[in-house]
């Protein structure tokens, strides 16, 4: 697919990855809303933005992906603007293990509800145009990362939630494709933040430095990459897209499939 004239949403947007997802993406010509919790950092981004690629190309919504009332207002209003969706990157999310359920709640029940608000526009079953939406997972959706036993939940949630959904829109003919990245370790506010967020597990992430060098760190651009790829191979569906500085790989998932 190309990016070319699409219209984008991206939750988490001001800052981080969503800020270098949002960057790709009006570089490869689309328009993009930018969703973030942060309205100052929101504004800020927009203006700059705005004077990089020219005004009417984005739109800055504050919303907390964790209200429903929230997220609806958010489409409404790119559906207005724009005039329909094509891409959603569900990549809001938190570390904080000492308070599990606010992670889970927004790591994964708002990617949950962002998407079903946005195959009710998206979807060709029920008058959209159809598209991609992208989940940012982690390498912790992977395999268990122990000093943060729920944010690891929530993340292998979002890999199981996108490889289900992505079959459904197959089988119900929605015409959106969901597809998982699954980053090691990228350099934003959030990684720098880990060692505060462990909770009960901090001495746990003792070992996250020596992970961070045998696995290396990437550039925020380097993940944006990874989701542009995702958006543009059509072939892409229901699968995970594992990324460090020294691999890029689709998971191989054994095959539980009762026909075979
Ligand atoms: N940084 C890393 O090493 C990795 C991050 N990830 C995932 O990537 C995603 C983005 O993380 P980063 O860019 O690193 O974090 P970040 O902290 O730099 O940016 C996150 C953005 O999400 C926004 N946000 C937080 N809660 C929100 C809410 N309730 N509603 C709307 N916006 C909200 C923040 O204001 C911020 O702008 C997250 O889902 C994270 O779990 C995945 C793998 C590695
Ligand atoms: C602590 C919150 C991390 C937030 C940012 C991320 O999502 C970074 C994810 C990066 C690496 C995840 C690695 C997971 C590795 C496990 O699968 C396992 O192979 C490593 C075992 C060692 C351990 O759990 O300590």
């Amino acid at each position: 697919m190309s990016v070319e004239g699409k219209t984008a949403v991206v939750s988490g947007a001001a800052m981080g990855i969503g800020k270098a997802v949002t960057e790709i993406l009006l570089e490869n010509g689309a328009k993009v809303v930018l969703l973030d919790i942060n309205e100052a950092a929101g504004q800020s981004l927009l203006e700059s933005l705005n004077k990089k690629h020219g005004a009417g190309k984005t739109l800055f919504v504050k919303c907390d992906v964790e209200s429903e009332e929230q997220i609806k207002a958010a489409f409404k209003k790119t559906v207005e603007t724009f005039g329909g969706i094509d891409i959603v990157c569900n990549n809001a999310g938190i570390v904080n293990e000492s308070r599990w359920d606010k992670t889970i709640s927004i790591n994964l029940m708002s990617v949950i509800r962002a998407t079903y608000i946005a195959l009710e526009h998206m979807s060709k079953q029920s008058g959209g145009r159809g598209g991609a939406i992208i989940n940012t997972a982690s390498m912790a959706g992977l395999g268990p990362f122990t000093c943060c036993p729920a944010y690891t939940a929530s993340k292998f949630g979002v890999v199981g939630f996108t490889r289900a959904m992505a079959g459904a829109s197959k089988a119900l003919g929605y015409g959106v494709r969901l597809n998982a990245v699954c980053p090691g370790f990228v350099q934003t506010d959030l990684m720098d933040q880990i060692p505060e967020q462990l909770g009960p597990y901090t001495v746990l992430g003792e070992s996250v430095e020596q992970m961070k060098e045998k696995l290396g760190v990437l550039s925020t651009s380097d993940v944006a990459e990874a989701f542009l790829e995702l958006l543009k191979d059509e072939t892409k569906d229901g699968q995970a897209l594992f990324v460090t500085p020294k691999k890029r790989s689709y998971v191989q998932f054994p095959s539980l499939d009762s026909k075979e």
